[in-house]
């Protein structure tokens, strides 16, 4: 079995990237401006953060913007090595912003409601360079579009890695308990997780230790 990826989300200072990548973590997650979410931090500290992480570890913008033009304009601000669309685009096409960054990695995560978003992650996979698997809720009326610290049905997840042909990352309520069941059960490219490695907000030593060694292949 390969190795599987592990993205530390929610980062909220240099210490926090660099507690996360001296564990293992291949990538980090930075979030910018949400309706909701416990992760949010401001694109000044994104930049910062994103300046201080060595150049083998990916950083993802974590965007609620859903116009290719907004998306761009984010994404200035901070120049992360990959964009994470947390919501649906609602004007201009993933390939538009593969065609303007060329080198920037682009991944649209896709909240898990029902067997219907197989459907849809076939279609997003034709245009993107990963999916994200999450749990949020974008129809509420204030969007959830992640950092719930719930897990969604995982027998979907399954089908969406068998049937797209691009990386797929999971996340929703991980953890170091359920962790090494979501890898044996959904066998994703990845793993992404920010509550369940916290305590009160703050990454948490032993929860990470604990995590990585739950995981180990
Ligand atoms: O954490 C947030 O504030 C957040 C807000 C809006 C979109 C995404 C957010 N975080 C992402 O959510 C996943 C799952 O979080 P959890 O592990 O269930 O707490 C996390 O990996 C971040 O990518």
């Amino acid at each position: 079995m390969n190795k599987t990826h592990v993205k530390i989300c929610c980062i909220s200072s240099v210490q926090e990237a660099n507690l996360a990548i001296k564990f293992g973590a291949s990538a980090l997650g930075l979030v910018g401006n949400m309706p909701s979410g416990p992760g949010i931090i401001s694109d000044s500290l994104i930049a910062e953060i994103v300046c201080e992480v060595p150049k083998h570890i990916q950083t993802f913008l974590l965007t609620s913007e859903t116009k290719v033009e907004e998306i761009l304009k984010h994404h200035s601000k901070v120049n992360t090595t990959t964009i994470q669309i947390v919501d649906a685009l609602t004007e201009g096409t993933h390939q538009q912003l593969k065609n303007e960054l060329p080198t920037v990695k682009i991944v649209q995560v896709l909240h898990v409601l029902n067997e219907s978003s197989i459907d849809e992650a076939l279609q997003i996979s034709k245009n993107v360079d990963t999916i994200l698997l999450d749990s949020g809720n974008p129809n509420l009326k204030t969007k959830e579009l992640g950092g719930t610290g719930r897990v969604h049905n995982w027998e979907i997840s399954k089908k969406i890695v068998e049937s797209v042909n691009i990386p797929v990352f999971l996340a929703g309520g991980l953890n170091p308990l359920n962790a090494p069941i979501a890898i044996q059960k959904v066998q994703p490219y990845g793993l992404d997780l920010c509550s369940g490695v916290r305590t009160h907000g703050k990454l948490d030593e032993s929860k990470l230790k604990a995590f990585f060694q739950a995981i180990k292949q």
